[in-house]
């Protein structure tokens, strides 16, 4: 059992912080928002992810996770600092280093000698010897700075944590990075012993990896919708060699969420500071802004104008099994749906409410009176749902589905109009297609 501190709950902390607790060592975590650290003192749980809730109790119940606002509190007697603070970005792209800096400067003021300061926060490489430079110029204590960097994903965080594909330690020192090892003793997870800079490179380089084959797979389904093929079978056969392996080749409207987006723009930054134009990873990026306006040109083409069209769009996370709304498809769709002067109405099963669109939890309000659906998200309330209800509760049906929640075989017989990605449209029966424009 360890005594250990984390800095920041937000995602990362909040999962990291209940997990170690969970592993048994006791745990305090730290925030400067009072409002979060007040509810988490009563137990609730700020985030809809999975398991996360019931797994944050228990470890309150049993006295092993703490909540705090007060830095000294936690500090006081902790081995070991998680600092897992936010690292935004600037306006060029770059990575928001200031919370990191934040942090590290109000802990010089309460490290204990021989402290370990672990950096779990996304940041660019050199950070490490960054937040080394930052303490010493503020504290004479000895302390140690490792990078270990997370992976987990939103909507299976626990999952990621306890049965991750790998921990990278990044440590110039063996001995913190040995210690680090002791508090992950009961995780089977393999193991990347490395130096810091490698192990924050290890970060971006993977999440940028990602994206590519995100873009990569969208790039395909554009051509493959252009030729007649279904990009859902390219996938699958592409997928199907192990050395390009089946997974992040979901063809749809671009990748989203607060890591992806943010990450790739500052990796293309750190790269340009070394005279090293990142190009591929631009043109990623430029492929993905094109990506998020897919559905937004079918039904422009489809219809002419959106003026006054009523939207159902279906789906705000920026993807399943989470509440998290950063730099979702779904959001920039609704803008440019309401710059195009149409109406759009949203469904998602956990996001209740954002500021500028109305918001419902009944997917058959959103559908009733819709001129056409978009589907964003695939969550399962989505995807399940019975083509009836299209039929049913729309005007004319007519589906853009961004996610490829169905298969245009489901639609044979239908009195639905489907778009989706990468693959031929389905126009729905013979004696629709008379009131096909407008
Ligand atoms: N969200 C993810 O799925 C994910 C996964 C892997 C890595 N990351 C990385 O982890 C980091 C954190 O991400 P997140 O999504 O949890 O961020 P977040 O913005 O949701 O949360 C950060 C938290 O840190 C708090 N904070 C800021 N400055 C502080 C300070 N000086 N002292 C105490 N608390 C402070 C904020 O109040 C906030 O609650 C980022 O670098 C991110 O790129 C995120
Ligand atoms: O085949 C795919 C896979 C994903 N996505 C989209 O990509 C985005 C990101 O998805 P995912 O990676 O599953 O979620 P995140 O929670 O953002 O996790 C990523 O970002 C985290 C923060 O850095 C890392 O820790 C994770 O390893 C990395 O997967 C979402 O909008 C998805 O819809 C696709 O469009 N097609």
């Amino acid at each position: 059992m360890k005594k250990i501190a984390v800095i920041g709950t937000g995602y990362v902390g909040l999962v990291t912080g209940t997990c170690l607790a969970s592993l048994g060592h006791k745990v305090t975590c730290v925030d400067i928002d009072e409002k979060r650290i007040s509810s988490l003192q009563d137990g609730h749980c700020p985030l809809h992810e999975p398991g996360l809730s019931p797994l944050m109790q228990s470890n309150l119940l049993e006295n092993r996770l703490q909540f705090t606002t007060v830095l000294e509190e936690a500090v006081q007697g902790a081995e070991a600092i998680f600092i897992a603070v936010g690292t935004p970005e600037n306006k060029d792209g770059s990575a928001d280093l200031s919370y990191v800096k934040n942090a590290i400067e109000n802990l010089s003021l309460y490290i204990n000698d021989g402290t370990l300061i672990i950096i779990k926060s996304t940041v660019p490489p050199g950070t490490n010897q960054k937040v080394r430079s930052w303490m010493q110029a503020r504290s004479e204590r000895t302390f140690h700075v490792v990078s270990n960097p997370e992976f987990l994903r939103e909507g299976s965080a626990l999952n990621d944590f306890f049965y991750g594909d790998r921990i990278v330690i990044g440590s110039t020192d063996s001995k913190a990075g040995q210690f680090l090892e002791e508090i992950y003793s009961k995780l089977k997870t393999p193991r990347l012993l490395t130096d810091p800079l490698s192990a924050e490179m290890i970060k971006y380089a993977s999440n940028a990896f990602l994206a590519t084959k995100i873009s990569f797979i969208n790039e395909i389904s554009s051509i493959c919708e252009k030729l007649g093929g279904d990009i859902e079978q390219v996938a699958q056969g592409m997928g199907m060699d192990s050395r390009i392996g089946e997974q992040f080749l979901r063809a749809g409207i671009g990748f989203g969420g607060s890591c992806f987006p943010k990450d790739t723009k500052a990796l293309v930054q750190v790269a340009k500071e070394t005279a090293h134009p990142f190009n591929l990873l631009s043109t990623v990026m430029d492929v993905n802004e094109r990506q998020k306006n897919l559905l937004i040109e079918k039904a422009l083409k489809r219809y002419g104008s959106l003026k006054g069209k009523n939207v159902a769009v279906l789906g705000l996370a920026f993807k399943p099994n989470t509440d998290d709304i950063r730099e979702s498809p779904a959001v920039s769709l609704i803008q440019r749906l309401q710059q195009l002067e149409a109406n759009p109405t949203a469904y998602d099963p956990v996001v209740k409410s954002i500021p500028f669109c109305p918001v419902s939890d009944s997917i058959h309000e959103v559908l009733t009176g819709a001129d056409f659906a978009m589907i964003c998200t695939e969550w399962s309330s989505i995807c399940d749902l019975s083509l009836d209800v299209y039929e049913t509760t729309m005007k004319r049906a007519v589906l853009f589905d961004g996610r490829n929640c169905y298969a245009p075989e489901d639609f044979e017989g239908r009195n639905i109009e489907y778009h989706s990605v990468g693959r031929q449209a389905y126009e729905g029966l013979r004696e629709n297609k008379k009131t096909h424009k407008h």
